[in-house]
């Protein structure tokens, strides 16, 4: 679950002082300070860090920033192969080395505590931002490309599945103890052009970072994923992560007893009663089976949501006994 950001006061107080998403996120200090404001709060048994899937960007010749109100915008969004070419690879170290300082501190200050996590964009989803310019509802900048110039959209996809493998293990190798990879948009995609433009790329990251860091559990989030699910282990990875919108029973049944899956309550449900909360978590385990689960949220906390339903959420998970 996405844990900063607005649902907490201490980080609504921390905006007023520092209004840019791209300072918030870019700063070693803001982003260790973000970072740890949840696991001071709440506890939890995971501490992600405060980063986005876009901050590679800047540093791939790709210039964006997001806006309170709007956000994220791609300034100059690339659609011809030579806009393309002008894309670079991503070198962590030097484009993001903000990064790699926060999750060191942040695996001291935790001390064990909880696992450091990490997370990186899927070539689709990065490729969907950047080509539409932004957030998008119809999807047609990048399905003109994908249908009408095929071959521009992969080489796209190409630069994005290299960059990532690299920066998944620049994170693991500077603390991150499992990765997250963000395939937000893939469900806007048929399975058969699931299968053509996203799975390929996914399967291929993986595969790279098994090879160097074959311990490093690898996590995936698409977001309404039921017409995907069967298609997502697929991708080699060790965790597929459910929203909502699958009833956690049919998602064991579908995914079988062998893959782990994470989630999946609806974030909504933290604007429920205590008791429905609590309804709702011990219904979610109960369909997820004797072991391979990871108890979640679907998806990130909502703007809103009363932080001590929060903290009633991971008071009932911590007394769980699988
Ligand atoms: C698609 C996507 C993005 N970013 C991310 C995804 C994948 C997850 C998903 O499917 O939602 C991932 C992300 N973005 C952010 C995190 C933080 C880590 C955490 O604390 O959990 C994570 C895990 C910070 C953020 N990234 C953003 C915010 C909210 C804006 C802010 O705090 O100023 C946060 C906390 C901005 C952002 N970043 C993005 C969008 C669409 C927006 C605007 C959303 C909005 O305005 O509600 C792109």
């Amino acid at each position: 679950m996405r844990q900063a950001g607005r649902y907490m006061k201490s980080y609504q107080t921390l905006c007023e002082k520092h209004p840019s998403f791209r300072e918030r996120s870019e700063n070693v200090d803001l982003v260790v300070e973000i970072s740890l404001q949840p696991w001071k709060v709440f506890q939890p048994d995971g501490v992600i860090l405060f980063s986005d899937i876009l901050t590679p960007l800047s540093g791939m010749n790709i210039p964006f920033d997001i806006i309170k109100g709007k956000g994220p915008v791609i300034f100059d969004p690339p659609t011809t192969l030579s806009d393309v070419e002008k894309v670079r690879e991503f070198i962590p170290e030097e484009s993001v080395p903000y990064v790699g300082e926060a999750l060191t501190i942040l695996r001291k200050e935790v001390n064990n505590q909880a696992a450091v996590l990490g997370f990186v964009g899927a070539p689709f989803t990065l490729a969907s931002y950047v080509v539409e310019g932004g957030s998008s509802k119809n999807f047609t900048k990048i399905k003109r490309l994908a249908f009408a110039e095929p071959k521009v959209l992969h080489s796209l996809l190409q630069i994005f599945a290299t960059s990532m493998a690299k920066y998944i293990r620049y994170q693991a190798d500077h603390g991150a103890q499992a990765v997250q990879i963000f395939d937000s948009w893939a469900t806007e995609l048929s399975p058969v052009d699931f299968e053509e433009f996203s799975l390929p790329y996914l399967k291929q990251i993986v595969e790279a970072v098994k090879l160097t860091h074959p311990d490093l559990p690898l996590f995936l989030y698409a977001s309404g994923s039921g017409g995907l699910l069967e298609r997502l282990p697929l991708t080699g990875v060790d965790v597929v992560s459910l929203d909502w919108t699958v009833d956690m029973a049919d998602g064991r049944r579908r995914l079988g007893p062998n893959v782990a899956i994470q989630g999946n309550v609806d974030p909504g449900v933290l604007f429920g009663s205590k008791e429905f909360i609590t309804n709702r978590i011990n219904d979610t385990v109960k369909k997820a089976g004797k072991g391979k689960h990871i108890l979640n949220l679907g998806h990130g906390i909502k703007v809103g949501t009363p932080e001590e339903n929060v903290a009633h959420f991971f008071e009932v998970a911590k007394g769980l006994r699988y």
